[in-house]
């Protein structure tokens, strides 16, 4: 996979264009150096993304769109004006476009005070406009540009000049990382081809891949009704169908505008394209189904709720820092009766685990009382933040909700996890057990960050559980996309065995009674961890 979840973008930009996602905040030094009030402090990065694009009157699309799913996804937004829209749900009444030299002017003002680490394109309505961007781009490189060649609106009203076309895609396609054109943007710039099929829809993913940009999304929110929603993501190797399903309403007015501006939300994160795409695909079906009965408006396509966590508690704000696989490596499962049996609470079972080298932490409490369990996850969240390890809670969104766990580890007969990322919002980790390749691409799909994989031996722990082997362990991690971690019987003496093994996407061991169904927490984590580090090393 060219694009496994939390790498940096790899395929190097053709040297005339923007910087790569791997070189540092900024590649030139700041064009005015930073006032020395602020030399002191610490710096707070806020990822920011820069939109340039029209303003839509009805606050549905546009610039108002991407300044609402920037601010839902954690992002800073800044905002180049290029046009006016007279618009409502019924359509486009008028266009006004901003004067070409006073779009360079608002560029300039951004662009040279501002760190802004990903630009995002919509409306750009004539050939002058087009050049001006790219030009301020060449003078102040980005870390990414994200292009919505937004052209017709979904009411059929044309947003842009036919000439631009061409210079669409031969000057600013060449800069870009992602371009996410609908299916009738996709047949314009193709010369009119028609797209009727995902297998359409491919062919010109491959098409305007061509035309140089990094990565193409070719979405199908316009494509005829069926039960999801396609959109086909091409990174020059592999075609990949992200499917999601169609929500049954009328609130579809600036999806696409919503769909580009928090991917370039999530890449000014730190996301790789295609997790950014994925966060960005699930929001904008999240917030189209928490937005299904709203009514603004009286024409035939409504605007949205791009704001809808708020009325969710935790008034969740998109993921603040990303999932590290490495922390897979010591994964210590609690158990509140192996605890019980050798006298130690929940607390001082993840401390001694903590302190010998466990590198993230799953409390499964299987007969805890809900408020007790609470309390202790809570005394867990605190014990597990000041040493740096994250911590999960198994099963329990709710449990993990209260106590602002780091994520969730849910199983097959537990509530989804695509569920569970729309409860926890996309800076949670989730973790799903898996057992064969068919449910590890269930979790990929539904945004998981991780499977479990098991039981690779005999367990006690776990009742009717299947024994996978090592062969089912490799056939599941061959097919999975999303890192593993093997589970299942798994102690001092063949833990070893299992990470020489020497699988690519297998990061580490998950382990219950060989840590908990001891006296001494610390000792055996410390001997496991060595154990796993000399593993590896053999590898
Ligand atoms: N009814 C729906 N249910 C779920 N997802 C949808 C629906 N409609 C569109 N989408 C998704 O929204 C995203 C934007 O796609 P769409 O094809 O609507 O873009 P667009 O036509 O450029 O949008 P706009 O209406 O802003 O012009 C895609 O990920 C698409 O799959
Ligand atoms: C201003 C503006 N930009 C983009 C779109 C496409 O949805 C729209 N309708 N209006
Ligand atoms: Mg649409």
């Amino acid at each position: 996979m060219s694009s496994a979840p939390l790498q940096p973008i790899l395929r190097p930009h053709p040297p005339s264009s923007i910087s790569s996602f791997s070189s540092p905040r900024r590649t030139q030094p700041s064009p005015r150096a930073r006032p020395c009030r602020l030399a002191a402090a610490r710096e707070m990065p806020w990822p920011h993304v820069l939109t340039v694009a029209g303003s839509d009157s009805g606050g549905g699309a546009g610039i108002q769109a991407d300044v609402k799913a920037c601010a839902a996804l954690g992002a800073y937004c800044s905002s180049v004006i290029t046009a006016v829209t007279a618009q409502n749900t019924a359509g486009v009444q008028g266009v006004h476009l901003v004067p070409e030299e006073f779009i360079r002017k608002q560029l300039n003002s951004v662009l040279s005070d501002m760190s802004v680490d990903v630009v995002k394109t919509g409306m750009l309505p004539s050939v002058g406009i087009v050049r001006i961007l790219c030009e301020s781009l060449r003078k102040f490189p980005v870390k990414a540009l994200v292009v919505d060649p937004v052209m017709v609106s979904t009411s059929g009203d044309s947003l842009s000049d036919p000439s631009t076309l061409a210079n669409y895609r031969d000057e600013l396609f060449a800069m870009a990382d992602i371009v996410t054109p609908n299916v009738k943007e996709a047949s314009k710039l193709l010369g009119g081809v028609s797209l009727h099929t995902v297998s359409d829809m491919r062919d010109a993913a491959a098409s305007i891949y061509k035309f140089g940009p990094r990565y193409v999304l070719v979405k199908g929110g316009d494509m005829p009704d069926s039960s999801e929603a396609i959109d086909v993501f091409y990174d020059g190797k592999e075609f990949i169908e992200l499917r999601g399903h169609r929500i049954k309403t009328c609130n579809t007015h600036g999806t696409g505008c919503t769909l580009a501006s928090s991917i370039a939300a999530e890449l000014a994160k730190g996301s790789t394209m295609l997790h950014a795409v994925r966060v960005a695909k699930n929001f904008v079906e999240s917030a189209l189904d928490h937005s299904k009965d709203l009514t603004i408006g009286n024409g035939p396509q409504g605007p949205f709720d791009h704001l809808f966590r708020l009325k969710c508690p935790p008034y969740n704000i998109g993921s603040q820092q990303r999932f590290n696989q490495d922390s897979l490596f010591l994964y210590a499962v609690t158990d509140s009766r192996m605890n019980k049996r050798w006298g130690h609470s929940i607390e001082d079972a993840v401390k001694a685990a903590i302190e010998g080298g466990a590198t993230i932490v799953q409390l499964r409490e299987k007969d805890a009382e809900s408020r007790e369990f609470l309390e202790a996850a809570k005394a867990c969240v605190e014990i597990c933040k000041s040493s740096g390890v994250p911590l999960l809670i198994n099963d329990r969104v709710d449990i993990a909700l209260a106590c602002n766990a780091d994520g969730v580890h849910v199983g097959q007969s537990d509530i989804s996890a695509r569920k569970v990322r729309e409860l926890l919002g996309p800076g949670k980790i989730i973790g799903v057990s898996c057992k064969t390749p068919a449910q590890a691409e269930q979790a990929w799909n539904d945004g998981a960050d991780y499977i479990g994989c098991g039981g690779v031996f005999p367990t006690t722990t776990k009742a009717n559980n299947p024994t996978l082997g090592f062969e089912g362990l490799k056939t599941v991690c061959l097919a999975s996309k999303l890192p593993v971690v093997a589970i299942g019987g798994i102690n001092a003496t063949n833990a070893g065995s299992v990470m020489e093994l020497g699988i690519p996407n297998l990061k580490g061991v998950a382990v219950v009674s060989a840590l908990f169904d001891r006296e001494h927490v610390m000792a055996e984590t410390r001997n496991l961890r060595s154990i796993l580090t000399n593993a590896l090393c053999s590898v």
